[in-house]
């Protein structure tokens, strides 16, 4: 488990602060977003998980270790178990596939024999058998990333790091490489922490997230949570802003679980049951880990407000008014 309590960071340099007051628990076999704009923290906030950068105030512990506390020896051994993959690869160019993997168990000076079954045992699992020999030149995108992670785990950790691990990949491989994180997550228990800017990552593999904004954490929980409710800082950084709605009437915007809707068509319900037509001015479904969430906006007039979110609170259905970011009425917090 990665504890982290009032945590504080501050750059050597120029004593600017870039974490504040982070305070997140993950657990062990979590897939963990961490998510933000850009400068937000999320990288530093990797790296102190693995003491590749120190902190100043509060506390990070994994599994009850003090980081910060670990002396040089300490620290070189517990990095052992902490596996980490990046948005360019980092594999040795002159080397194949292969010996890209077997580096870090070179590096600590395991058998040959040793090494050899446990390339081969992570060669099927990352699905690059018959690239073994080949050099990372030869390999598409997701190929090379499947190396690094191969290469990651290595020497077995209980954690992976990701750092913008599928920022550089087209869509289609970013879902195979998000399919064989969650089958490594499955598999073998591994947790992971992911740092991202893609918010299709963090719906379809993780299960957990925090936003960062500006160094502080503001918003924490269950990607289920975070989606259906839709924090102001989630819709900043999905840039909400731009979206243009009507100026008359309400814009209310409705999500859901698929999985939760039992009773069939939900709109077509609705206004049947309150003799009320409305105009839907947006509608999507995004995919989620085990289910999909309906995302939708209706138009109401003044003299139907109340009686329509009367319904979607009767309902139990989370909706938000979306005026402008900051002033808003929101029901379906239960
Ligand atoms: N060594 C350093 N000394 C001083 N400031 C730094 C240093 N490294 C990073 N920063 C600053 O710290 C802030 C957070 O950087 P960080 O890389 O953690 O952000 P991030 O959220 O990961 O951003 P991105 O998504 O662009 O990678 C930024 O303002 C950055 O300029």
């Amino acid at each position: 488990m990665i504890e982290i309590k009032n945590l504080k960071k501050i750059w050597e340099d120029d004593k600017s602060s870039v974490l504040e007051d982070i305070n997140l628990t993950i657990e062990d076999g979590d897939i963990y977003a961490l998510v933000g704009r850009s400068g937000a923290g999320k990288s530093t906030l990797l790296r102190c998980i693995n003491g590749l950068t120190s902190y100043q105030g509060g506390s990070l512990t994994v599994d009850g270790c003090e980081i910060k506390d670990l002396k040089d020896k300490e620290l070189r051994e517990f990095r052992r178990r902490v596996g980490m993959i990046f948005q360019h690869f980092s594999l040795l160019e002159r080397e194949t596939v292969c010996q890209n993997i077997a580096l870090p168990m070179q590096c600590w000076k395991y058998s040959k024999e040793e090494t050899d079954k446990k390339v081969k045992e992570l060669l099927e699992l990352v699905g690059l058998t018959d690239k073994m020999n080949a050099k990372p030149k030869n390999l598409s995108g997701g190929q090379k990333q499947r190396v690094a992670i191969a290469r990651a785990l290595t020497m077995d950790p209980k954690i992976l790091l990701c750092d913008e691990a599928t920022s550089a990949l087209d869509p289609k491989t970013t879902n195979s490489i998000l399919e064989l994180l969650l089958e490594i997550n499955q598999k073998i228990g591994i947790t992971i922490v992911i740092v991202t800017h893609q918010m299709e990552v963090v719906r379809k593999a993780c299960n957990k997230a925090c936003i960062l904004e500006q160094g502080r954490i503001a918003d924490e929980g269950t990607v289920r949570d975070i989606f259906i409710k839709q924090p102001l800082s989630l819709r900043r950084l999905l840039g909400e802003e731009e979206i243009h709605l009507p100026p008359r009437g309400h814009n209310i915007q409705i999500a859901h679980m698929v999985n939760d809707i039992r009773d069939g068509e939900l709109f077509g319900k609705m206004s049947k049951e309150l003799d009320y037509v409305f105009p839907i001015l947006d509608g999507k479904i995004q995919e989620y880990q085990n289910d999909s969430m309906g995302i939708f906006v209706i138009n109401v007039d003044d003299a139907h407000l109340e009686m329509v979110t009367q319904y979607l609170d009767e309902h139990e259905l989370n909706w938000r008014e979306m005026t402008d970011l900051t002033d808003e009425k929101k029901g379906g917090e239960a």
